[in-house]
């Protein structure tokens, strides 16, 4: 798969890219990593930007594509916000590079903090979150955590959910980032009540052959479309695909399904390292 920019360009394009207050950009980055520009606030959820996971795991791990950014030139951000702890969503690698930066706050479920900071972020960097928790990170920017189902809940002894998606209030623009999850019916009604404008979930599924190798599903692309729809989503972006062959899912499929039974419901399919404005 094509990388659409990468590089110096793309980071030149970040950079440079000025937004309007009723508008944010998005660049998607791979798997389940995008990053949001809003105002002068950056925001990159689920950085995958290393091959941490192949270097874990070996074969079939190895990316499909490059990473279209290098750790180091995301030391910018103002907020890292990761949805759990599976290596392509929670990358120790990438993590500890831009925990170089003075500026870069990391959130992450309040189950994984002494974990991370095993990894070596420092407490001042660390903010953790909870399932129903909201927090204020100025300017109008806002986020809230909701417990997610990869295929099933899990929690520490804490009671702390493991799996997180989250709203992300930018001014009046509201954004979904699922994490990794399946379905389920309290999602939605969560979700209903929020009124949100983007809502971004996977697309990869599941099944028992890839559960017989240890791989935890997700929605499938039927499922994505159904939970945009029912909480009434003025766009839905398709994530999880593409990265990793073997647990992947032809996009088209997504873009066939919602034309057929959904045809005025916007969508937008990313090529990795590719700027999208979003505009209220
Ligand atoms: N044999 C395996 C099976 C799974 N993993 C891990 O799964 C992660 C991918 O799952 P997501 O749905 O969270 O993207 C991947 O990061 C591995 O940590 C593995 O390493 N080996």
């Amino acid at each position: 798969m094509k990388v659409y920019k990468s590089g110096k360009a793309l980071e030149h394009q970040i950079a440079q890219t000025e937004l309007p207050e009723q508008a944010l950009a998005l660049w998607a980055l791979g798997q389940e990593g995008f990053l949001v520009k809003w105002k002068q606030k950056m925001i990159l959820f689920d950085p995958y930007l290393t091959n941490w996971v192949y270097e874990l795991s070996g074969s079939p791990w190895s990316r499909a594509f490059e990473s279209p950014l290098q750790p180091s030139q995301c030391l910018d951000v103002d907020y890292v916000v990761c949805s759990h702890h599976h290596e392509d969503h929670m990358d120790k690698l990438t993590l500890q590079a831009i925990g170089q930066s003075s500026k870069t706050k990391f959130i992450v479920p309040k189950a994984h903090l002494s974990l991370v900071k095993e990894w070596g972020l420092r407490d001042e960097q660390l903010i953790g979150i909870s399932h129903g928790q909201s927090l204020e990170l100025g300017d109008g920017l806002k986020l809230e955590a909701f417990a997610a189902k990869h295929e099933q809940f899990e929690q520490d002894e804490a009671g702390e959910h493991k799996y997180l998606g989250f709203a992300a209030y930018f001014g009046s623009i509201r954004l979904y980032h699922s994490g990794d999850t399946i379905g389920f019916p309290e999602l939605v009604t969560w979700l209903q009540s929020r009124q949100i404008d983007i809502a971004m979930l996977p697309i990869n599924g599941r099944d028992f052959v890839r559960n017989e190798q240890g791989i935890v599903g997700n929605t499938n692309y039927r499922e994505a479309v159904e939970i945009a729809v029912q909480i009434n989503a003025d766009l839905l972006i398709p994530m999880h695909y593409g990265l990793f062959p073997h647990n992947d899912e032809n996009p088209a499929y997504f873009v066939d399904y919602l034309y057929r039974n959904y045809p005025a419901k916007k969508f937008h399919m990313f090529a990795p390292g590719e700027r999208f404005i979003y505009m209220k």
